[in-house]
């Protein structure tokens, strides 16, 4: 275990405050101001301030972080910054303050001050899209590997510093951890930074201060909208990385009908993918052969660039995130031949398509899959490698985008010959709420008389899939991936893990033989109503047909 906090540089860079404030433009107000005084770091949380910081006091969604500065004070920090009605907040607090009118608007360049521009001396690799950021993010890692880098990662499951983790607590951190992470991966020797970048983080300033050397395009589809107005807002966030302020270069995937529109806006360079051959682009997958550990295909770029390729990853769509990841490699300086050897060798993503087997005579998979698009994606993909029948067990998240869940549940009901419904982070929700939501989604016409389960207890509803399942069949439990926590109201969180959780119900069924009753007649089995077809208000994926949004009927055969 590393013996200090990696999320901050070790050597401090002392920054006078008085050169802060001339680079703001502003004066420094409130408290005494030491005309010597220094900064050696900046956070936005009052509980993560270290003596010589610069507190950020901000305006949240729930209170103004001001209103914490007197905490701030006492923990060391050196300085405020914060809008016109967080000075007032903070009057009492004692600290000299520097008042501007968006200060989370001017955080990244400042923690980039503050910092030395890390981004400046890495080579930095930028991934958005709805889905597929995570998984394309470690295809770059194993590539920047073979080609001699030292990497970092700043993403959902993990954040690393060479071979050092620091755990993940969301996909894109604030500017102030992002600054603070590549100061450290600098400080460590790393030469190339591959970074998730959420429309979370476009749109709340999260990397500002960052130019990316390469921005990637997975896709876009419907997630989100509860944070954004629409899918034009969401799609316009992610496009907002392909311009010259937060990146050089786009590699896009032109099979997404959102990335052919990105790759007509962007006003950087772009390169155009495409894996499936439908569409003309600069670099392309051919020869593509799919099989149920991963997939082989040729690269075939511009100036006869060509180069036998493959992937540990199951699907058609991680071929897709496989050929980004090349492409966009070779981008950044790694040879295409390293950019493949390392590609290849990357073993897998924890919770992507990872396979659980304890010798059962059929495929048991937990995927990340928690949109409607990943889920018809993860099915479609398991479908082929299936002699009989396709169970899925998936949730949708509380406190997220309501208008996924019917989306996801019909997704489920028309790609799965089986569905058990259940719960995957209620949050603050009630389950069943949420479970209604989803079961709303799915018409009569798109399941078989008992093949809709609903199971609210995540673990009886993997139970419950495994029991049923024959020889020959998939089982796969989607959307929690590599989740390590099941998350309730008031912020509790019970330890989970998807890929325990189904271990021990195959190990269960090899020794106890098929289903213990108890679990399949405590869950509901529903029976979709023919229902009159209401078409949602967004059709965010052109090729994903609306779905209904009917209530469905408990018969509880
Ligand atoms: C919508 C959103 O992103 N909200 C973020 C926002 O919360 P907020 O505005 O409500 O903050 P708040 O609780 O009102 O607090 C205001 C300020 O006071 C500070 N504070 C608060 C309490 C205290 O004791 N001391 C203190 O200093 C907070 O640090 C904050 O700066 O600022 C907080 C502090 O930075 C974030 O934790 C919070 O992310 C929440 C937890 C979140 O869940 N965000 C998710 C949706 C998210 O960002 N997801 C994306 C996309 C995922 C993907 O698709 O991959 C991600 O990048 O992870
Ligand atoms: N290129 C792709 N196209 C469609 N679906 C994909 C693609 N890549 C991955 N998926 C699906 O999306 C799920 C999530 O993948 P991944 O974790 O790589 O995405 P992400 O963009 O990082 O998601 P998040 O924003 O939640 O972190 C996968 O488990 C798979 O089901
Ligand atoms: N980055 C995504 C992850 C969702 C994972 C799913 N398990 C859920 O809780 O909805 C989010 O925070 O919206
Ligand atoms: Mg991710």
């Amino acid at each position: 275990m590393p013996n200090r906090d990696l999320r901050r540089p070790a050597e401090a860079r002392p920054q006078p405050l008085t050169g802060l404030a001339g680079f703001l433009d502003v004066p420094l107000t409130g408290g005494p101001s030491d005309p010597e005084a220094t900064l050696t770091g900046v956070t936005h949380d009052s509980r993560a301030v270290r003596p010589g910081d610069l507190y950020a006091g901000l305006q949240g969604e729930h209170v103004h972080g001001a209103a914490f500065a007197t905490q701030a004070a006492e923990a060391g920090a050196a300085a405020l910054l914060t809008d016109p009605a967080g000075a007032a907040l903070a009057a009492g607090s004692g600290l000299p303050a520097l008042v501007v009118a968006d200060p989370r608007g001017r955080l990244g360049e400042i923690a980039a001050w503050v910092y030395g521009r890390p981004a400046e001396h890495l080579t930095m690799y930028g991934v958005t899209g709805t889905n597929g950021k995570t998984t394309t993010a470690y295809l770059l890692d194993g590539g920047l590997r073979a080609g001699g880098g030292v990497t970092g990662m700043i993403g959902t499951v993990e954040t690393r510093i060479g071979e050092e983790v620091v755990p993940s607590v969301r996909t894109t951190p604030e500017a102030t951890d992002v600054q603070a992470l590549l100061a450290s991966m600098l400080e460590r020797g790393v030469t190339d930074a591959v970074m998730e970048v959420s429309s979370h983080a476009l749109a709340l300033g999260r990397v500002d201060g960052t130019v990316y050397d390469v921005a990637l395009f997975t896709n876009l589809s419907q997630d989100h909208l509860d944070f954004h107005p629409s899918m034009e807002d969401y799609f316009l966030t992610k496009a907002d990385l392909f311009t010259p302020r937060r990146s050089r270069l786009g590699v896009i995937d032109v099979d997404d009908a959102y990335g052919r529109r990105l790759a007509k806006l962007a006003s950087v360079p772009v390169l155009t993918v495409s894996a499936t051959g439908d569409q003309d682009a600069d670099w392309r997958a051919e020869n593509v052969e799919l099989g149920p550990d991963g997939s082989r295909f040729t690269v075939v770029g511009p100036d006869c660039h060509k180069a036998e390729a493959r992937v540990r990853l199951a699907g058609p769509f991680n071929v897709s995130n496989a050929l980004l990841a090349i492409v966009a490699l070779t981008a950044g300086g790694v040879s295409l031949d390293d950019a493949v050897e390392g590609v290849g060798r990357t073993p897998g993503v924890p919770g992507r398509m990872e396979r659980v087997d304890v010798g059962q005579p059929f495929e048991a998979v937990v995927d990340f899959a928690h949109t409607p698009d990943a889920v018809e994606t993860l099915l479609r993909a398991l479908r082929p490698v299936t002699s009989g029948a396709l169970t899925i067990v998936l949730g949708a998240g509380g406190d997220r985008d309501r208008a996924k869940r019917p989306l996801m549940a019909s997704a489920a009901a028309r790609f799965a010959d089986a569905v058990v419904l259940t719960s995957d982070n209620p949050r603050s929700e009630d389950p069943n709420t949420i479970l209604d939501e989803m079961l709303a989604g799915i018409r009569a016409a798109d399941a078989a008389p008992g093949a809709v389960l609903v199971e609210p207890d995540r673990v009886a509803a993997i139970a419950l899939a495994v029991d049923r399942a024959a020889p020959g069949d998939t089982v796969v439990i989607a959307g929690k991936g590599h989740e390590q926590g099941q998350e309730f109201a008031n912020g509790v969180k019970h330890p989970f893990d998807d890929r325990v959780e189904l271990r021990a119900a195959l190990a269960r069924t090899m020794h106890a033989g098929p289903a213990s009753p108890k679990q399949s007649t405590d869950a509901r089995i529903v029976a979709p109503a023919p229902s009159t077809h209401t078409p949602t208000s967004e059709t965010p994926n052109p090729g994903v047909p609306a779905t209904g949004t009917s209530r469905a009927e408990e018969t509880n055969q």
